[in-house]
């Protein structure tokens, strides 16, 4: 089944030139993008930075009005939506964030932090809002005895895990993960993908994964769509993506590989000192 339906959306951003001479000029950051997410799946965008992939991103979440194009999910048109049927999207949509101290507020408490999403709401959990974080926390991997403490009191990795268990409270059909592990040291960020993968496997949630890393992109997704000055150059499935790479662009980026993911030139230097 499909969750999402994105029609060639295009974004462009307006920048007012400086001086006397000042003349606006109109940037195309997403240009006539198309794909869809099935429900269960996980889509990747990859592409280098700039290429557009947040900002398709951040329309698919409504969190920015696209120029032009539709996003439909679940059946429904929601390129428009408001009032109540934007409040049922944003909910049944979440982002996870790059850095997770930013998108994680100083002042609160983890275990408000992870109810906020119900508190907006009105949602009242049937066991306490005490007992509903401390399960969140259980499934996310953290103990449950910190719900009291504040972000700062947490690793890069246990802050992000407290990031995933906000976006899962709410039971979302789609997390957007925009570079969510790309901050954290590799054996954490390891941890954290095992963990998003064991989720949606006993959830059954899609996720549109945004990376630069592909060795990440290569573990978490089913498909992969490759982006470019905006545009989306190849999309398919990961094994067709990464096995026989169609595209110029795409060849290019497989092939920078070991210069973008230091880890994988240790490991290709190791192997071949063999
Ligand atoms: N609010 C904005 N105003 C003007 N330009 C913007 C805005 N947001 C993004 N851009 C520009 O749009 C282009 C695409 O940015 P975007 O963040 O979507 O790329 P990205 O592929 O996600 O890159 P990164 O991996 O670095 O986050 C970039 O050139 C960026 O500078």
């Amino acid at each position: 089944m499909t969750l999402l339906k994105v029609r060639e959306l295009t974004k462009q951003f307006v920048s007012r030139g400086e001086g006397l001479a000042a003349r606006k000029s109109a940037f195309t950051a997403v240009d006539n993008v198309s794909f869809d997410v099935e429900l269960g799946e996980t889509l990747a965008i990859v592409g280098e930075s700039g290429s557009g992939k947040s900002t398709t991103a951040r329309i698919a979440a409504r969190l920015l009005e696209p120029t032009s194009g539709t996003v439909e999910f679940d059946g429904q048109d929601v390129t428009r939506a408001s009032g109540k049927e934007l409040a049922r999207f944003r909910n049944d949509v979440q982002v996870v964030f790059q850095d997770p101290f930013s998108s994680l507020n100083p002042r609160y408490t983890v275990e408000r932090i992870i109810t906020a999403p119900l508190t907006y709401q009105g949602i009242a959990p049937a066991g306490g809002r005490r007992a509903f974080a401390q399960e969140l926390m259980e499934r996310v991997g953290l103990n449950p005895d910190h719900c009291q403490r504040y972000p700062a009191q947490f690793s890069g990795g246990q802050a992000q895990r407290i990031g995933i268990a906000r976006a899962l409270a709410v039971n979302p059909k789609l997390v957007i993960c925009d570079e969510a592990v790309s901050a954290l040291d590799v054996s954490i960020q390891a941890q954290v993908l095992q963990l998003l993968m064991r989720l949606q496997r006993e959830s059954g949630f899609s996720y549109i994964f945004i990376a630069h890393d592909l060795a990440v992109v290569r573990q978490i997704s089913q498909r992969v769509a490759v982006m470019n000055k905006g545009r989306i150059v190849e999309l398919g499935s990961r094994d067709q993506v990464f096995g026989e790479p169609r595209d110029d662009y795409t060849k290019t980026l497989l092939a920078a590989v070991p210069r973008i993911n230091p880890e994988w030139d240790r490991r290709r230097r190791a192997r071949e000192a063999r």
